[in-house]
């Protein structure tokens, strides 16, 4: 297994071509822009160092990508593919066609899609049953989730395959069981999304905000307590039970409007205006830059803390 085919090369795909490099592997990209190849070699030149600090596997190097002239080519010699062109339905389909007729027959191929599902995707490929999704975070080579979930004709195996790949480099798994739009982690952020547009429509908050809220507040804690740990510390020594005894009452409250604003024009201009306040003019290299460091550094600080805790257990004998 050492070579990965990317095909589309934009935020997602080229994040991938990243981690995949970092990772020791040998990539080929292919994307159908002109200037694709400028794009992802600039991408890959400004997460290096970024990579580099977070520790490279051995033989890793910018000088394992090539970016092939056409799919056929991307593919044909791939151990893997990883799709990430827009995120268009009619286009993801013929893509998967594509790419299925054109790999080996045994490599599995997985979709890099937001929500939709691989059982609606693969409905023109010859060979569906190495079809998964395998959603990533942006960036790919530093948030490690990726969500695995095949399609109707998916084979068992493929699933299995593709979720110990990611493994193997490094990635954070989710096998789900079943196919769920927007599978786990865009369901709950979502959630989050969706009142903030509302916020924002009826101007009851902020962008600069909304965003304060999260970063400050229940954000912080998700870095390392998801929403139901860091609920059952709500509930102190009671816990869990005790948090929805208490405040399961308050779960009626009109806190949440979950159902989606209409987007309408006005809004839009209006969160994008909002938010163009919060990036207070930093360019987007200048936001990646930011946002790696300070991962980086959430990263490391959780890595020690993982790390004093396990020697104490050590010590403790547990
Ligand atoms: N942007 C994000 O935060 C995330 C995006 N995704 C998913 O990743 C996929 C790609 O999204 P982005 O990278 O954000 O989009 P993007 O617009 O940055 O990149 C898409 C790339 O696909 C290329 N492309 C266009 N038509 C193509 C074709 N027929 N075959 C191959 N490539 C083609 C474009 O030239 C472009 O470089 C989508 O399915 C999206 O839902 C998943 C997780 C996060
Ligand atoms: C905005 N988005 C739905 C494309 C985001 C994702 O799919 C995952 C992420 O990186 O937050």
């Amino acid at each position: 297994m050492r070579t990965v085919a990317c095909v589309g090369a934009g935020v997602i795909g080229g994040g991938w071509v990243a981690h995949f490099l970092a990772r020791g592997y040998r990539v080929v990209a292919w994307d159908p822009a002109e200037d694709a190849e400028e794009r992802l070699r600039g991408l890959v030149e400004a997460a290096w160092p970024a990579l580099t600090r977070l520790g490279l596997a051995e033989g890793a190097s910018p000088e394992r990508l090539s970016v092939a002239a056409t799919l056929g080519e991307a593919v044909s010699g791939a151990d893997f593919v990883q799709e990430s062109a827009p995120e268009r339905l009619d286009l993801k389909i013929g893509l998967l066609a594509e790419i299925d007729a054109a790999a080996p027959e045994h490599v599995v191929v997985a979709s890099s899609t937001s929500g939709y599902s691989m059982s609606e995707m693969q409905v023109k490929a010859d060979r569906p049953e190495r079809l998964v999704v395998g959603h990533p975070f942006n960036p790919p080579y530093l948030v490690p989730l990726v969500e695995v979930v095949g399609g109707e004709a998916t084979a068992p195996w493929a699933v299995e395959w593709a979720s110990e790949f990611y493994r193997a480099a490094g990635k954070s798994v989710i096998t789900m069981d079943q196919e769920l739009p927007g599978f786990i982690g865009n369901r709950i952020q979502e959630a989050a999304w969706r009142e903030a547009l509302h916020m924002v429509d009826k101007g009851e908050a902020t962008a600069e905000q909304i965003d304060l809220a999260m970063t400050a507040g229940p954000g912080l804690r998700w870095a390392f307590f998801g929403p139901c740990l860091t609920f059952h510390m709500a509930g102190g020594e009671g816990g869990m039970a005790h948090m929805l005894d208490h405040f399961g009452p308050s779960l009626k409250s009109p806190w949440t409007r979950l159902e989606s604003p209409e987007l309408t024009a006005d809004l839009r201009d209006a969160m994008v205006r909002e938010t163009d306040e919060v990036v207070s003019g930093r360019s987007t290299a200048e936001l990646i830059a930011q946002r790696d460091r300070r991962l980086i550094a959430v990263m490391h600080a959780l890595a020690e803390v993982d790390a004093a805790e396990e020697r104490e257990a050590a010590q403790a004998g547990r």
